[in-house]
């Protein structure tokens, strides 16, 4: 086929690295900038496939999210805006690590097993849709890169040039909702997400100005840049004050969502004042994280978790008022703080899922509900609303003969379902919903943190020489391999007081992740510090020994 010999001379511009082996990982392959170029030249022809499999546009990203600035990094997105399917990813990192010579051998054998119809006349009713975030120097021309491989495959792209991660996965979904779940365009986001936000906050009529102020860490990337282009449809009813917008600092440098979070401490580059709301987003804005500093200085972050409970305990509420039963279920991962689960479950009464790490996974086990509110702790995560769910708020919205307090909440939760990026974590969006629900319940920061308090945790990174050795089984929190892993975790933990830990191979970096919570600070990272040494010693740790923290 005419299409096979243009791979062939095409991927030739696009060499792989001999021997280079690459993991389509967590999300999506991620690595230092220079060896990616043949990745994302295969990922080209990868989606054309996709696109062709599903007859439906598909999703390109180009981005290393939280990444230091000389990394970079590629995913799929999935007709509906999701995460690509497992299988795919399997193909992904298949096509990735074939030899320059075995190329169109993978090729075919994902043609063939997938039962590929290769025929041109298939083309007409669908291209792929195609993005990059080139606040890192390498987006360009490793986006070329993805352009040449979707040509080459005689598939049709749309660049849409900068847009935040999230805002691809939504236009992939209105793409092939035939504009049902909006417009296309980023225009149409900021239009649909700023109408709702409105609309919400018309219910907080005594909100202050004070109130409406918001200081948000753009983490030096593509969200920065977006949040400023919304600005003007958000009509004055959210004031932000912009740090870290990428105009001098370094992309996720000592700022961002993740930062923020693994180092418990607030960003460089903002000013921020006692009592003050404060955001932060990460490189690619699918994550945020709320903090203050209280009157003596002490910063207080406000996690996934927090903000999974905010959401969730908001909609409980509307449920109520608008009399709807419809079942609500928060999903977490291993890394929730176990404070956060046992509000969730003891106090507010809701299904609490613990997932593996990776959005696909909480939000596949979201789906499952009426409503699924999922969240990382660190930061990522939406709200998912059943079609029947949907519906049931519609009706009740429309209906004439519904009375006034019914009515009102009704119409609180389209709104609501409106103002969310169904498809992925999105800062810009839970950032709305957030402000949002702060001025409807008149709820200051400081008593949106006093819902629950945070047990004290810690999180370490061991390097180990390969840390596939490390299996996990029950959501990640316990290890199957290496032997006496577990055992000594175990044992570790019974020393503290309400204390917990687990490890697991990042599916994102080359480390073992340790993760530790106690009753004390200081407990949390001894117990995180104790672990890592028995990760080091029984799983092949490789430098020096772990330190510990004191
Ligand atoms: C502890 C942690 O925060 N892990 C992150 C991180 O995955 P790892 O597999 O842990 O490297 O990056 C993922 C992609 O952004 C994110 O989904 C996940 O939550
Ligand atoms: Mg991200």
């Amino acid at each position: 086929m005419a299409e096979f010999q243009e791979v062939s001379k095409q991927s030739g511009l696009h060499p792989k690295p001999a021997g280079l082996v690459l993991q389509y990982g967590t999300a999506g392959f991620r690595t230092n900038a220079k060896d990616l170029d043949h990745v994302m030249f295969r990922m080209g022809l990868l989606a054309t496939l996709r696109s062709k499999k599903t007859k439906a546009t598909i999703g390109v990203m180009v981005t290393a999210s939280h990444n230091p600035e000389e990394d970079n990094g590629v995913k799929l997105v999935d007709p509906m805006g999701e995460m690509v399917t497992p299988t795919w990813e399997g193909y992904a990192t298949q096509l990735a690590n074939a030899e320059q010579e075995d190329l169109l051998t993978a090729l075919k054998d994902v043609i063939e097993k997938e039962d590929i119809n290769m025929n041109k006349q298939t083309d007409s009713h669908f291209y792929q849709t195609f993005s990059i975030i080139n606040s890192r120097h390498s987006s360009a021309s490793l986006s070329q890169a993805v352009l040449d491989g979707v040509s080459a495959l005689g598939g049709k792209s749309k660049d849409y040039g900068l847009v935040t991660t999230p805002q691809l996965h939504y236009m992939v979904c209105c793409q092939n909702t035939q504009g049902k779940y909006g417009e296309a365009t980023v225009e149409g986001y900021y239009k649909k997400l700023c109408q709702a936000f409105i609309q919400l906050t018309k219910n907080a009529s005594n909100c202050t100005d004070d109130q409406k102020h918001l200081t948000v860490d753009g983490a030096n990337g593509i969200g920065a840049l977006k949040v400023r282009e919304m600005e003007s449809h958000l009509k004055k009813e959210l004031h932000i004050s912009l740090f870290n917008d990428g105009s001098k600092g370094k992309l996720n440098h000592q700022c961002g969502a993740d930062f923020v979070k693994v180092q418990q401490k607030a960003p460089t580059g903002i000013e921020m004042n006692p009592g003050e709301r404060c955001c932060s987003y990460d490189g690619d804005a699918d994550r945020i994280i709320y903090y203050y500093s209280d009157s003596k200085g002490q910063f207080h972050l406000l996690d996934g978790d927090k903000i999974a409970t905010l959401i969730s305990t908001f909609l409980k509420e509307l449920l109520t008022q608008a009399g709807l039963d419809l079942q609500i279920a928060v999903v977490q991962t291993a890394y929730a703080n176990g404070s956060s689960t046992r509000y969730l479950e003891d106090t507010m009464k809701v299904i609490v899922r613990c997932t593996k790490t990776g959005v696909k996974h909480l939000h596949h086990a979201a789906q499952e509900f009426d409503i699924g509110v999922y969240f990382e702790a660190n930061g990522h995560g939406t709200v998912l609303f059943s079609k029947a769910a949907q519906e049931k708020i519609q009706q009740l919205a429309e209906n004439t003969g519904t009375d006034d307090e019914r009515k009102r909440a009704a119409l609180l939760l389209q709104n609501t379902v409106n103002v969310i990026n169904q498809t992925v974590g999105d800062a810009i969006s839970d950032m709305l919903l957030i402000e949002a629900i702060l001025a409807i319940k008149s709820m200051t920061v400081q008593q949106w943190d006093a819902i629950y308090s945070d047990l004290p945790n810690r999180q370490l990174k061991v390097k180990v020489s390969d840390r596939r050795v490390i299996d996990t089984t029950d959501a990640e929190r316990r290890a199957v391999s290496p032997d006496g892993l577990q055992e000594a975790i175990d044992g570790l933990v019974k020393k503290y007081r309400q204390a917990r830990s687990f490890v697991r191979p990042s599916g994102t970096e080359d480390v073992v992740r340790v993760y530790a919570e106690a009753e004390t600070q200081e407990s949390a990272d001894d117990l995180a510090h104790e672990v890592s040494l028995a990760v080091y010693r029984l799983a092949g740790g490789v430098g020096g020994e772990p330190k510990p923290l004191h």
